[in-house]
């Protein structure tokens, strides 16, 4: 598929978590990586891509970081208040979005700011595999190793048949207003959502799974920070 083939789309930057796994002095969005931040590298996946209609990032009001960065001034990036919760902090930003023109049948892919190794081939296959869907979906890795369920004190209770388990990866893309009325939905009756897809399940809906690379990791504790680390110095 040529890039003009490829739909346009609205991308949502939830930013606004503090990364208590991550157990740093700031919030893991804001460490260095490669001498940019986290959050840079994430962004630079997708400004500047053709079919970008805009970009909303979500950041907590007391945030002292963000107004450091030099992207904070850059007229392309809308900043959305952070909420308690991942889905909050998407869910204002799919307000600010459709405040400023979005409108109900557009695409909007979300992405975790922790994950700032997405490839342009998944972004673009993403987007390629679900532009005629009538849903969306997300990128989503099967699972690689035997899988296995504990009891309360560790012991292993069976091996579970993982040829149907996949890992749930960002970008997630969906159509604006059906994933904000999920969200809504969602978080008005207390359900808990830690990804979108989680939203668009408990509205009923079916999301496609579109595999893509392994690599495109969230950090969430030390140590994927420091595998990261070493990735980028090989491939730069
Ligand atoms: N209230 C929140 C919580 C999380 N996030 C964002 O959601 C993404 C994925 O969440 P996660 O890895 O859980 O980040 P944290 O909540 O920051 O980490 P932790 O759970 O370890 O505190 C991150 O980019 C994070 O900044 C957000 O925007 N608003
Ligand atoms: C959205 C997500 O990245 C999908 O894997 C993930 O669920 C968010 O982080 P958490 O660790 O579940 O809080």
């Amino acid at each position: 598929m040529n890039i003009p083939d490829l739909p346009f789309f609205w991308a949502v930057i939830p930013a606004a978590g503090i990364g208590s796994r991550m157990r740093a002095d700031r919030p893991k969005q804001y460490l260095p990586l490669g001498g940019r931040t986290i959050l840079e590298h994430t962004l630079d996946c997708f400004l500047g891509h053709p079919q970008l209609k805009g970009l909303a990032v979500s950041v907590a009001q007391d945030d002292p970081y963000w107004p450091r960065l030099p992207c904070a001034d850059d007229g392309r990036i809308l900043r959305a208040a952070g909420g308690r919760e991942r889905a909050d902090s998407v869910f204002n930003a799919l307000q600010l979005l459709a405040a400023r023109g979005a409108d109900a049948a557009d695409w909007v892919l979300v992405h975790d700011a922790a994950r700032p190794n997405l490839a342009r081939v998944d972004l673009d296959r993403l987007l390629a595999e679900l532009a005629d869907d009538p849903l969306g979906g997300l990128l989503a890795v099967p699972a690689r190793d035997t899988l296995k369920r504990a009891d309360a004190d560790g012991r292993v209770r069976e091996t579970v048949d993982r040829s149907t388990i996949w890992q749930a990866y960002t970008p997630q893309m969906f159509r604006l207003g059906a994933l904000r009325q999920a969200l809504d939905d969602a978080l008005r009756t207390g359900v808990a959502i830690t990804d979108e897809s989680s939203a668009m399940e408990w509205a009923g809906y079916a999301p496609r799974l579109i595999e893509g690379r392994a690599d495109n990791l969230k950090i969430t504790r030390p140590e994927d920070l420091l595998w990261l680390q070493q990735a980028w110095v090989r491939k730069r």
